[in-house]
């Protein structure tokens, strides 16, 4: 559904380049849920743009839903549908009527139009809103709205950026119930950015993270997670200055790898989690180390962001980390 080969896109910022994507390779099959995961600025946007034809790559190739992404736009554009960040209703228009008149676009009669649109309502849940303004429904009522805009000209694949940005946990959850039933019911191949770690987790069978420009790690969540390689033990020290002590005892632990010391808290991973925080109480125990604080737990894909980066996907946001490279460059 897409292929994808060396694209990139470079911005000219005050007569500086700025590579937000590097010469990415993608491949999604058709009625594939993907998640196109990274943290702030890392480029998930302008992928997304230039694979929805809105941004013209510097470099590179892409088929996107059968079509040439640089010789044949306007086929690429017939075929998808894409949600953007922001949505594209207006808040004063009626529902339906918005709908009806995106179809339009697509060449669709409005009886047909009428027809789609009211189906998509009743899957999306929005029965009763055809004639409601968006701007007097809830966010998870928005969102879905946008979703049956990029819908309703029934494409075959779908981009959304950020479907569940801004909404609340239950709306969330709601909204990923709706996506999966695009998969399962209409075979939608559907292509989702996200910077949450949860939603790529549950919801996506196959799982790009990118960073900084380019793709550093892809596969199913749990083949991310096993390539981790055994368990997560943090332990949290009352005192900073014992932190040191307990990275070397967990460092010694049978197959730990090396520690990473935050203040007061100590990350590290070993084999058999559950014996090592055992072996590990007796060891902090004897040493006479004030613990507040101790555990293991299987790996998340914030720890596969960790460990491919050095960095907590969670924690980090683009606009400080680049402050901060520029300022280690100084
Ligand atoms: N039009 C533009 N002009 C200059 N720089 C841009 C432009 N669009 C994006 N960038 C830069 O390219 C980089 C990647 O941005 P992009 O929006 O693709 O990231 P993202 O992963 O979608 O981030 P977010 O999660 O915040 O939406 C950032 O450094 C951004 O500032």
């Amino acid at each position: 559904m897409i292929h994808a080969r060396g694209l990139a896109r470079t911005f000219r910022k005050k007569k500086q380049e700025v590579h937000a994507v590097a010469g990415v390779d993608l491949d999604v099959e058709a009625g594939e849920i993907v998640g196109f995961l990274g943290p702030n600025g890392a480029g998930k946007t302008t992928t997304l743009r230039m694979l929805t034809t809105l941004l013209v790559p510097t470099s590179g190739t892409a088929t996107v839903a059968g079509c040439d992404l640089i010789s044949d736009p306007v086929g690429v554009r017939r075929r998808i549908g894409y949600v953007s960040q922001n949505g594209s209703t207006a808040p004063e228009a009626r529902a339906g009527e918005e709908v009806v008149d995106h179809a339009r676009l697509y060449g669709i009669s409005t009886a047909q139009a009428t027809t789609r649109g009211k189906q998509l309502f009743r899957d999306l849940d929005l029965d009763g809103l055809w004639e409601r303004q968006p701007k007097t429904m809830s966010g998870g009522q928005r969102r879905r709205l946008d979703i049956a805009l990029g819908l309703v000209h029934v494409p075959g694949l779908v981009f959304l950026d950020e479907p569940t940005t801004g909404l609340d946990p239950q709306a969330r959850a709601n909204l990923w119930q709706h996506i999966r039933g695009l998969r399962e019911e209409r075979g939608t191949t559907v292509f989702l950015t996200t910077h949450y770690l949860d939603e790529a987790d549950a919801l996506c069978d196959r799982i790009l993270v990118i960073d900084a420009g380019s793709i550093v790690a892809s596969g199913t969540p749990d083949e991310l997670k096993s390539d981790v390689g055994g368990d997560v033990l943090t332990v949290t020290v009352e005192r900073a200055e014992q932190a040191g002590q307990v990275a070397a005892l967990m460092a010694a632990l049978p197959g730990a790898e090396a520690p990473q010391v935050t203040d007061t808290r100590v990350v590290g991973r070993a084999p058999h989690g559950g014996a090592a925080l055992v072996a590990l109480v007796r060891e902090l125990d004897a040493a006479g180390v004030a613990v507040a604080g101790i555990e293991s737990r299987r790996p998340s894909l914030d720890d596969v962001f960790l460990g491919l980066t050095g960095r907590s996907l969670r924690e980090e946001s683009a606009p400080a980390r680049r402050a901060e490279q520029l300022e280690t460059a100084r």
